[in-house]
């Protein structure tokens, strides 16, 4: 239903509001070949508010999705990955996802359950990790482990950590190499989704602001041992992977997020955020926001009520 939006700050603008239905009908994923666990389905319909963002210069485009708040954005990003998961574009239907942590830990795990299917043909990799024991609240790894993966049965040999009792090179040395084996034949691995935060100053995965590592090209995965975000030893996927992968969605949820989201969105910089420079060059870029971190944005958007 359009309809404009009576009390917003965005009434002017050209925005949806309709309830969100699944699947969803504005995703559009890559065309995959046929997996046995789902069948591909028929084309969808276009995008009916395709959001350009300024920041995205040429042929890359984002599709900004603007929920009511956490809930609805986290039961909307559950439906997504189960959708996802059914076109699994790797050997036999493989799907491959990369999640990031910090607030990402907690929504995922307490929406991706509630629809439980089938997880035997996923590869779980994490986009970062922080260079700690596992028993460590920091660890990425450990707060899947305790919160999403006690209560979906991805198989153990099929998520993808790194062996934090290395040193931080190796540590992302080993954790390339094993990337590398899952994906053989692909000089960069190619994922079917990867899910990414944002941090208030503009960093995903760990990759920060001014960093060198934003000008790595030929790894797949780096180390990083002066992370202005503690704890300062992280392993990360590099650029190039977040940029190779099939589907990236970013997820901002909270009012502290809002002019950083407007900064990646909405301005062009000559020197972009880290989350300002994935641009996936075959891929689907998705923001998902809640109200609060998109109170800032004047361009168009698509706005989703409850579910
Ligand atoms: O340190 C990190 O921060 C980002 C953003 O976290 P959030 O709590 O602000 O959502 C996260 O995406 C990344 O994986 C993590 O290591």
């Amino acid at each position: 239903m359009l309809a404009p939006l009576p009390s917003s700050p965005r009434a002017t603008l050209p925005v949806l509001f309709f309830p969100l239905p699944h699947p969803l009908p504005h995703f559009r994923p890559h065309p995959r070949p046929a997996s046995c666990h789902a069948p591909v389905p028929a084309p969808q319909p276009a995008s009916r508010v395709p959001a350009r963002s300024s920041a995205m210069p040429g042929p890359g485009r984002a599709q900004v999705s603007v929920f009511p708040s956490g809930p609805e954005l986290g039961a909307s990003l559950a439906a997504l990955v189960w959708q996802e998961a059914g076109r699994g574009s790797g050997p036999g239907g493989r799907f491959s996802l990369g999640l990031s942590g910090g607030s990402l830990v907690q929504l995922l795990s307490r929406e991706l359950p509630r629809t439980p299917q089938p997880c035997s043909h996923w590869l779980l990799a994490y986009c970062d990790e922080r260079r700690v024991p596992f028993e460590d609240p920091e660890s990425t790894h450990g707060q899947y482990r305790a919160q999403l993966l006690s209560k979906i049965p991805i198989p153990e040999k099929q998520v993808l950590t790194i062996n934090p009792s290395l040193p931080v090179e190796e540590a992302a040395s080993d954790y390339s190499k094993k990337l590398k084996e899952e994906f053989p034949g692909q000089e960069i691995p190619v994922f079917d989704l990867l899910i990414l935060g944002m941090g208030p100053d503009g960093h995903t995965a760990s990759l920060f602001p001014d960093h060198p590592l934003l000008q790595e090209t030929q790894k797949i995965v780096a180390a990083i041992s002066d992370s202005p975000k503690p704890p300062p030893e992280r392993i990360t996927m590099t650029l190039p992977v977040l940029n190779a992968a099939h589907t990236v969605v970013f997820v901002a949820v909270g009012e502290s997020k809002a002019s950083i989201v407007k900064r990646i969105l909405e301005t062009e910089e000559e020197n972009p955020l880290p989350a300002a420079r994935v641009r996936p060059e075959h891929g689907k870029l998705f923001w998902f926001l809640d109200e609060a971190a998109a109170k800032e944005l004047t361009g168009p958007v698509e706005k989703h009520s409850v579910l």
